[in-house]
């Protein structure tokens, strides 16, 4: 917990360096036990709320109301809304983070991009930290559902979202690392012990040392391609989008894993996740619609005038990182299974999504083969 009020120490002595004082983000060093029943957790949310927001202080317990949000899987989200006035409610997000998501969640940079981010109008506004969470606005719009990250008009909401995305700035270090994430979770699957003899079996099963190869083998493949380097979402699936469908507004939520990285995989990430969950690969998107998507995702305007060289550039690099994006969630999974509190079969998660790689990669890597000795990349 300690960490995590550093960052924010961090935060507030880069704005009083700024000058934006005005745009402080309070912070309340108060941690809330996540696995307490949430009857019993509720007066305290509304403990922590009083003390970030000095204008709730006053008002009286019973004009707060206090819910779970359905959807996460990694933290617990609640729904904190206070009638502020007799006509005037207001409604915010209480995130608390799940146990052991430090294993896989950077939280320092999820809270630089947040911040950058949000300035830049991309998900919910910031509006306080504590101990182990934070509060945002509430956003008032429906989460997509897989299939409908498919639908044409939907896609190119999408594609130019992502676009605009891609062109934002965050300060610091712009190197890539999609690879220091994949080999940090790596190091940390390849050593786990599990306390159930099935799942221990089971993890037994993995060959470590063909991971690791295969990882170095596709960092050394998809680096022939010198691609494009953004700050991506990277885990651009159904969950994290939001649409608004009367004001047309599509919000990109949960930047947990957004860091500097390849805008391929970025695209062929979001494209494994038309999979869902299942992990139902034969919905992947067809040629015709990863270039309806590439294309708005180029030029939102004009996405006709886009020529074929870059659409075919952003659809090869998209293809051999969508390789890489199943390395990455793989061997995420392993880690997940030991140390997530969550009752899913992370382990099973693992094989389909390394099968999947298996399954893709001859066709994947004579893709990029042959693009590479057709252009002069
Ligand atoms: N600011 C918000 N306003 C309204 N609803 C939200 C907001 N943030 C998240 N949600 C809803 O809660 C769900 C879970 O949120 P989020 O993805 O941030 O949590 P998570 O625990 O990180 O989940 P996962 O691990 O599945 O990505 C979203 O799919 C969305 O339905």
């Amino acid at each position: 917990m300690g960490a995590t009020k550093n960052i924010w120490e961090i935060l507030e002595a880069e704005d009083e360096a700024s000058g934006n004082v005005a745009s402080r983000i309070p912070y309340s060093s108060f941690v809330v036990d996540t696995s307490l029943p949430l009857p019993v957790m509720i007066p305290r949310i509304i403990q922590l709320c009083k003390d970030l927001f000095k204008n709730w202080r006053e008002l009286d317990d019973s004009l707060f109301s206090v819910e779970r949000v359905s959807g996460g899987i990694t933290n617990l989200l609640l729904k904190v809304s206070v009638k502020e006035e007799s006509d005037r409610e207001v409604s915010v997000t209480v995130r608390l983070y799940g146990p052991n998501t430090e294993y896989v969640i950077n939280r320092e940079r999820e809270l630089l991009a947040i911040k950058y981010l949000s300035t830049a109008g991309f998900g919910a506004k910031l509006l306080g930290g504590f101990g182990n969470g934070m509060v945002q606005s509430f956003i008032n719009a429906r989460t997509l559902e897989p299939s409908d990250m498919r639908q044409p008009k939907i896609a190119a909401q999408i594609a130019k979202e992502v676009g605009k995305f891609h062109k934002v700035d965050i300060p610091g270090s712009k190197e890539p690392q999609l690879w220091v994430d994949i080999l940090k979770f790596f190091e940390k699957a390849s050593t786990l012990k599990f306390e159930e003899p099935d799942k221990q079996k089971l993890f037994e099963t993995i060959s470590f040392e063909e991971l690791h190869k295969e990882i170095i083998e596709l960092r050394e493949f998809t680096g022939l391609l010198n691609a494009p380097v953004v700050f991506a979402h990277n885990d651009l699936l159904s969950g994290n989008l939001m649409l608004n469908e009367e004001e047309e507004k599509l919000y990109l939520i949960d930047f947990e894993y957004g860091s500097y990285s390849y805008r391929g995989f970025d695209i062929g990430n979001h494209f494994n996740e038309y999979a869902g969950y299942d992990c139902d690969y034969s919905v992947y998107p067809s040629k015709e619609e990863q270039y309806h998507f590439i294309k708005h995702y180029l030029q939102p305007d004009k996405p006709d005038e886009v020529t074929m060289g870059e659409v075919e550039s952003v659809y090869v690099e998209t293809d051999a990182y969508k390789l890489a994006s199943h390395l990455y969630w793989a061997t995420w999974a392993i880690i997940q299974a030991r140390m997530s509190p969550i009752d899913f079969d992370y382990l099973g998660y693992f094989f389909l999504r390394y099968n999947e790689y298996k399954k893709q990669k001859p066709l994947t890597l004579s893709l990029v083969t042959s693009y590479l000795s057709s252009s002069s990349v």
